[in-house]
């Protein structure tokens, strides 16, 4: 937890792309999100919003404080912006860290903060395959949605790739481990649906910011996915939702962990051109993303293709999907 910690600002920057151009790839559907301020220095700025959290507690308070200047981020920044704000708390790598050092346990707890709310945490390491795990409930905008239930999925590998991820059989976490991670996550995100709506209407009122919120029957996946890869695996060239009929997922939000990733250490994201007038993807140009920590990625599930390149050491994301019909 100590280089989290390390890493967390009162005051830092959301720097943001509008778009990804490179000499290969021109690709306006996709963002980058530098969370943390010692993320940001490697990130060309299109535009920038300034955001300063205080120490206290809301999240509402936090998002208020919000200055928006980019249209593309106005269209989908309430969803996006209240998951940077959370993960730029300490109660993902929390989770991050129990996982770590958690061998092969599963933690069911409630959490006192939030009276009939349910945590439960399941979770087991494999070598050679990775792990997902996911946090939601809580996430959910309706109101009145459940407590955070964690779930976990044997990640693919290389010889699956492509097959999804089974789950795995419910165990027991140690009760303390799973009830202090409980207790932040309740906290953490029980104001999110508030923070969401008070954010979307705060986009719709901003004016030249590119008029009226777009998607508004935007729903939060009730899950956040945390996935891990190791040597080995790998995820190859998709979209993650086709048309929207497999899913609903419409936009993929993708938030890396990984202090420690150096060029070499491979496991980039790769994004595809696609190809002109076909729904496939043109694997000859492509532009990876460096997955390092506090870089987030936002795409639009349904039009980006992308991979996941093998990485040499453990690497470690999360995944929001917000969904549309
Ligand atoms: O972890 C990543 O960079 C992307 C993962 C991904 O594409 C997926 O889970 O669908
Ligand atoms: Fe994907």
């Amino acid at each position: 937890m100590a280089w989290f910690t390390e890493s967390t600002a009162q005051s830092f920057s959301l720097t943001v792309l509008s778009g990804l151009e490179t000499d290969k790839l021109s690709c306006p559907r996709a963002f980058f999100f530098e969370v943390f301020a010692d993320a940001a220095a490697d990130v060309d700025a299109g535009c920038a919003a300034r955001l300063t959290p205080e120490t206290s507690s809301e999240v509402e308070s936090e998002l208020a404080e919000l200055v928006l200047t980019s249209p593309q981020l106005v269209e989908l920044s309430g969803v996006l912006l209240a998951l940077a704000l959370m993960l730029a708390e300490s109660l993902i790598v929390a989770l991050h860290v129990e996982a770590r050092t958690a061998t092969k346990k599963i933690a069911a707890s409630s959490c006192p903060q939030c009276p009939g709310r349910t945590a439960e945490v399941r979770f087991q390491f494999k070598r050679r395959t990775s792990l997902i795990f996911a946090l939601g409930g809580a996430l959910r905008a309706a109101p009145g949605g459940v407590g955070p239930i964690f779930g976990v999925a044997r990640r693919r590998s290389r010889a699956s790739a492509g097959v999804d991820g089974a789950a795995l059989p419910a165990r027991e976490l140690p009760r303390k481990a799973a009830q202090k991670v409980a207790r932040k996550v309740c906290l953490r995100l029980a104001g999110l649906p508030s923070a969401l709506l008070a954010a979307a209407a705060a986009c719709g009122s901003s004016g030249d910011e590119g008029g009226p919120v777009e998607a508004p029957r935007l729903r939060l996946h009730p899950h956040v996915m945390a996935a891990t890869y190791r040597r080995g695996a790998e995820y190859h060239c998709h979209k993650d939702s086709y048309h929207g009929k497999d899913n609903l997922r419409m936009l993929t939000i993708l938030l890396y962990l990984n202090r420690d990733w150096r060029p070499g250490d491979d496991g980039e994201l790769r994004l595809f051109a696609q190809r002109p007038g076909e729904d496939a993807a043109d694997e000859s140009r492509f532009v990876d993303v460096a997955p390092r920590c506090g870089r987030l990625v936002m795409f639009r599930s349904r039009e980006v293709w992308h991979a996941v390149r093998e990485p040499r050491e453990e690497r470690w994301a999360l995944t929001l999907w917000v969904m549309a019909e």
